[in-house]
C-alpha cells in the first residue's frame, strides 16, 4: 500500500526499510516483497509519479528541472568550469532520477563491468555474470510508432521477459539520419556502424535506444516495478513525502558490533519519529543522498564531521568522495550552407502551438513527436586516439580497448547546424559530495570537480576534434560553413579549453559516492556485497557504489546493481 505520510502508517515493524524510492530503492523493494514473508517499507521524500505528466510523456521531459519534481540542488563554483556553479538535478518523486531522467538506454563497456569485478575482488560484478540480472530487468518491446527495427538493433543482446520497456526511438527524423548513416559508411573505423551499441562493444555509431516502451510512455523503476499491482502486495508499504534524516545506531540485541538498523524520520511539527529494521537498512536514496545520510549520521571523514560537530559513530574517509560524472557539451554545432528540411516540427522546443499540437497526438494516440525525447537518433561512442595517449603520457582512464572515451549525440535538429552534443565517458576527474552543517535538511555541498585531472580537458578538446573529423566526411563538408560560436572564434587549444570551461555542464550521472571495495580493504564504503564496511544491518544500494563509472547514461547501470543488490540480500535472510 502507499502513504503520504508517516503518521498513515499502519504499523512499525519492518523487515526491511528502504531509504529512497528511487530507480535503485523501487527494484529492492519490488524484488524483497516477492517473498511474502518479508515486510518492507520504502521512504521516498518526494512525492508520487502517478498522474505526474511532465514525467509520463517522454517530450516533456526537459521541463522538469526546478519543479517539485527536483530536489534542486546547486554545485559549488567548480575551479574547472571556471568558477561557474550549476544546478544539479535528481528526482524527487517516486521512481526517482528515473522518473525525470532523458530515458536513454546504454549499459556502457563489458570491460567496465569486468573492471569493477576486478577491483572488488568479485567476479559476480562482471559483464558475464550480470546477464542474469541484465534479462531479468529490461522489457524490449517495438517501438510506439511500429517502424521497422531490423537493422537497426540485434535482438540476441536483448530480453523481452524484463520489467522495464525498452525499445529504439520511436520518433525518428528520416531527413537526417541517412547523412549520419553515410558517414558510417565513408569514414568507416571509428564512425564504423554499430548495430547494437548495448551488446556490451559500445565503439562506432548506433541507434537511440530509450526506457520508452510500445506505448509511447516513460518507463521509470516507479512504472515498471512498483506497478499499482505491485504496491498492491499486503507486504510492501510505500510511504511518499518523508525525508530521512539519519540512521541510528540499534541496540545490538547479541549480535554485536556497530549495528545500524534504524532510520530517523523528520516531521514537521514535533520530533523526529524512528522505525528500526528487524533485518535490514537499505540506503537507496541516490549519489547525492546516500552519503549526506551517512555523514550527518556520524559515517564519514572522521575530521570533516567533528569540524561540523557531528559526533562520529564510525570514521570512513571514503563517504563522499569520489563523486563521479560525465561532463558534457550541449553547444558543438556546425552551420550548414543548405538547411535540411527537417519537417514541420522543427520549432516545436520554442512554439507553444506546436507544443500543445504534439501534446494532444500524444494525448489522442501516442503519436507525434512527444513520444521520444531526444531529437538525435544515433549515437556514437569513440576513443581518444591512441597517439594522444602515447604523446601526453596520460594513463587511459577508460575500462580498456572496447570501451569509450567519448559519446557523441548526432543529428540536427533545427536544420540549419549539424549538432554533435559532447560527452567525456570515461573521466579520470573526481569530486565529492560534503556537508556544509550538522543540520541534516542543509542541502549538501556538490563538487563535481570536473577537469580537475589533466587529462579529462584534453580529453574534452579530443571530443571537439572527433566532432569535427564527423563533420569532414564527404557527405556533409562541402554544405558545412564553419562552426558556430562560441566554437568560431576559438582555433588555439587554449581558446578551445576555455569554450569548453566556460560551457560544459553536466549529463546527471553522479554516482561513486560510496564505492565498493574488496572486503578487508580500509578504502572503499561498501563491500562487494554492498553491506557498508564495519556496520551491521546497513547496505548501500544505488548509483554511489559503482568504483567507476561507466562509459554510459548510469540508470542501465543502476538497474543492474539493484536487481544483484536485491539478490545479494535475499541470499542472507531465504
Ligand atoms: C536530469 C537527468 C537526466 C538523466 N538522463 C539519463 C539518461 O538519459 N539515461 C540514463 O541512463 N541516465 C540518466 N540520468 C541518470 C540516472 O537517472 C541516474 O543515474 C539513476 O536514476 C540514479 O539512480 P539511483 O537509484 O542511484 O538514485 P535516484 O533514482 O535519484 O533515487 C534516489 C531516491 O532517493 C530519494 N531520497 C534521497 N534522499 C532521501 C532522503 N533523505 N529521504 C528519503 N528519500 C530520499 C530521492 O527522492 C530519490 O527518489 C539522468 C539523471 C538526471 C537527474
Amino acid at each position: 500500500a502507499t502513504y503520504n505520510s508517516v503518521d498513515e502508517l499502519p504499523s512499525l515493524d519492518w523487515d526491511f526499510l528502504v531509504v529512497g524510492g528511487g530507480t535503485a530503492g523501487s527494484v529492492i523493494a519490488s524484488r524483497l516483497s516477492e517473498d511474502s514473508r518479508f515486510n518492507v517499507l520504502v521512504i521516498e521524500a518526494g512525492p508520487t509519479n502517478e498522474d505526474a505528466l511532465l514525467s509520463i510523456v517522454p517530450g516533456l521531459q526537459a521541463r522538469l528541472a526546478h519543479t517539485a519534481y527536483d530536489w534542486n540542488y546547486t554545485t559549488v563554483n567548480i575551479p574547472g568550469y571556471n568558477n561557474r556553479s550549476i544546478n544539479y538535478q535528481r528526482g524527487y518523486i517516486l521512481g526517482g532520477s528515473s522518473s525525470v531522467n532523458g530515458m536513454v538506454f546504454t549499459r556502457g563497456a563489458a570491460s567496465d563491468y569486468d573492471r569493477w569485478a576486478r577491483v572488488t575482488g568479485d567476479p559476480g560484478w562482471s559483464w558475464d555474470k550480470l546477464q542474469p540480472y541484465i534479462k531479468r530487468h529490461e522489457k524490449f518491446q517495438p517501438p510506439v510508432d511500429n517502424h521497422n527495427i531490423t537493422g537497426q538493433y540485434d535482438p540476441t543482446v536483448h530480453s523481452s521477459t524484463g520489467m522495464v520497456p525498452t525499445s529504439v526511438s520511436g520518433f525518428q527524423h528520416p531527413s537526417v539520419d541517412p547523412f549520419t548513416l553515410m558517414v558510417t559508411q565513408q569514414l568507416g573505423g571509428e564512425f564504423k556502424y554499430n548495430l547494437d551499441f548495448n551488446s556490451g562493444m559500445p565503439l562506432g555509431i548506433g541507434w537511440l535506444q530509450a526506457t520508452i516502451g510500445h506505448d509511447g510512455t516513460r518507463s521509470s523503476a516507479a512504472t515498471s516495478y512498483l506497478t499499482p499491482q505491485i504496491q498492491a502486495r499486503n507486504n510492501l508499504h510505500v510511504v511518499l513525502n518523508t525525508f530521512v534524516t539519519r540512521i541510528l545506531e540499534t541496540p545490538s540485541q547479541g549480535r554485536g558490533g556497530l549495528n545500524i538498523r534504524t532510520v530517523e524520520i523528520h516531521t514537521q511539527s514535533g520530533p523526529p519519529i524512528t522505525m528500526t529494521a528487524s533485518k535490514e537498512v537499505i540506503l537507496a536514496a541516490g549519489a547525492i543522498g546516500s552519503p549526506r545520510i551517512l555523514m550527518s549520521s556520524g559515517i564519514g571523514d572522521r575530521n570533516d564531521l567533528k569540524a561540523l560537530g557531528i559526533p562520529v559513530i564510525l570514521h570512513n574517509p571514503s563517504v563522499g568522495r569520489n563523486f563521479s560524472d560525465h561532463p558534457s557539451l550541449n553547444n558543438v554545432t556546425f552551420a550548414l550552407k543548405k538547411p535540411v528540411d527537417v519537417g514541420p516540427w522543427v520549432n516545436l522546443d520554442s512554439d507553444p502551438e506546436l507544443q500543445a499540437l504534439a501534446l494532444e497526438l500524444w494525448q489522442t494516440n501516442r503519436t507525434g513527436p512527444f513520444t521520444a525525447l531526444v531529437p538525435y537518433d544515433l549515437f556514437g561512442w569513440v576513443r581518444v586516439p591512441d597517439s594522444v595517449f602515447r604523446d601526453s603520457g596520460f594513463e587511459d582512464p577508460s575500462s580498456g580497448p572496447t570501451a569509450a572515451n567519448i559519446e557523441m549525440l548526432i543529428g540536427a535538429p533545427t536544420g540549419v547546424a549539424w549538432e554533435t552534443r559532447l560527452r567525456l565517458s570515461s573521466p579520470a576527474s573526481r569530486g565529492y559530495v560534503a556537508l556544509r552543517s550538522s543540520d541534516p535538511l542543509d542541502p549538501p555541498l556538490i563538487n563535481p570537480n570536473y577537469f580537475s585531472h589533466p587529462f579529462d580537458i584534453v580529453g574534452m578538446r579530443e571530443a571537439v576534434k572527433a566532432a569535427k573529423r564527423f563533420v569532414s566526411a564527404p557527405v556533409l563538408k562541402d554544405n558545412i560553413i564553419q562552426m558556430n560560436p562560441p566554437w568560431a572564434n576559438a582555433s588555439t587549444e587554449d581558446e578551445i579549453d576555455q569554450v569548453i570551461r566556460n560551457t560544459a555542464v553536466t549529463a546527471w550521472h553522479a554516482s561513486g559516492t560510496a564505492k565498493m571495495s574488496p572486503k578487508n580493504v580500509d578504502w572503499g564504503v561498501v563491500d562487494p556485497d554492498l553491506r557498508v564496511k564495519g556496520v551491521k544491518g546497513l547496505r548501500v544500494i544505488d548509483a554511489s557504489i559503482m568504483p567507476y563509472i561507466p562509459c554510459a547514461h548510469t540508470q542501465t547501470a543502476v538497474y543492474f546493481i539493484a536487481e544483484r543488490g536485491a539478490d545479494l540480500v535475499r541470499e542472507v535472510w531465504h
